[in-house]
């Protein structure tokens, strides 16, 4: 095994250095190194040395430095608690046994799109897909449709109460929507994140636009999308929610606001009878975000 270890390390055309590129005429043993005003002079003398000096070199300058301070018994010899505690006592140090990365921050994803697209129904079938989910639930001054649960799909207020939560700050953000308010309030917010949940949050894309002012880059926001204007239009039909009048505005609406998709950080296609893939994808963008080296620090 060294003697194959040896012979690959030694043959040049085994190699690429990536990172550097010179004239295969001026490195032999790198075939792709360039020497650039960024090398010093000790760099190309390290480089122009066959590979195998090279890696023996680094290997015994890292030897000098962690010589074991107990001889290391052999693999075959040595159950695993003898090795780990040989193993610690040349390092000077136990093994840690905290997690190597630390817990994710909490997550303020941002859901929306035109109306009709989907997004309630994305939300309900993420609802049942995730359980450290708190889906914000949205102060609204429109009547209840049938079907819908006060204080589970949103709040329902008069339009008086409505006013009052916006004069005493409640909300996060706050529209008037299609001639009623929808609004955002924040404490439900915070205290969902202080326990750790990931938050989600159903507006439209005014709403959406108000709350990257106020969030900026701290929260993920997702636009969602039929596979055409055709399918939305024939979801919003089959709804059976608005009158032709109200569907006509917001139709000719929802043509305007695809327009904001550049505004978002990820864009999820809806498709006619897909959803259960679209719930999938915006699954994987959290999974993703949560694995974020530099993570978004949302404060409410
Ligand atoms: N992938 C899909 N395929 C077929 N029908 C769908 C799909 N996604 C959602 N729908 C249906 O389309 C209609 C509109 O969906 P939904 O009410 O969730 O949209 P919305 O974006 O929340 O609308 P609004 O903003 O007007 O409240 C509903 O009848 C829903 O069941």
């Amino acid at each position: 095994m060294f003697r194959q270890l040896y012979t690959s390390l030694s043959r040049p055309s085994n190699l690429s250095c990536p990172i550097f590129s010179i004239p295969k005429s001026r490195n032999p043993t790198c075939p792709n190194f360039h020497f650039s005003k960024h090398h010093k002079k000790s760099d190309l003398k390290f480089l122009s040395q066959p590979t195998h000096q090279r890696f023996f070199a680094s290997y015994s300058k890292m030897a000098d430095t962690q010589k074991p301070k107990s001889p290391i018994p052999l693999l075959d010899k040595a159950s695993k608690a003898e090795l780990l505690r040989a193993f610690e006592s040349s390092l000077g140090s136990a093994f840690a046994t905290t997690p190597i990365c630390p817990q994710p921050n909490p997550l303020i994803v941002v859901i929306s799109g035109p109306s009709g697209v989907g997004k309630d129904a994305l939300i309900g079938k993420l609802r049942e897909a995730r359980k450290n989910l708190h889906f914000v639930v949205t102060a609204t001054s429109r009547p209840m449709r049938p079907g819908e649960i006060d204080g589970k799909d949103y709040y329902f207020v008069s339009k008086d109460e409505f006013l009052s939560m916006v004069e005493r700050n409640e909300l996060l953000e706050y529209a008037l929507v299609y001639g009623d308010y929808k609004g955002i309030p924040k404490k439900q917010i915070r205290e969902y994140m202080a326990n750790g949940y990931d938050i989600v949050m159903r507006v439209d894309i005014q709403g959406a636009q108000t709350l990257r002012k106020i969030l900026g880059k701290s929260a993920v926001f997702i636009f969602l999308v039929a596979e055409s204007e055709l399918k939305l239009v024939e979801r919003l039909i089959d709804r059976k929610t608005e009158s032709a009048d109200a569907l006509l505005v917001r139709i000719a609406t929802a043509r305007e606001e695809v327009k904001h998709v550049k505004n978002f950080d990820y864009v999820v296609v809806n498709a006619e009878g897909m959803l259960d893939d679209a719930v999938k994808l915006v699954e994987s963008i959290i999974e993703a975000e949560k694995a974020k080296v530099q993570q978004r620090n949302p404060v409410i």
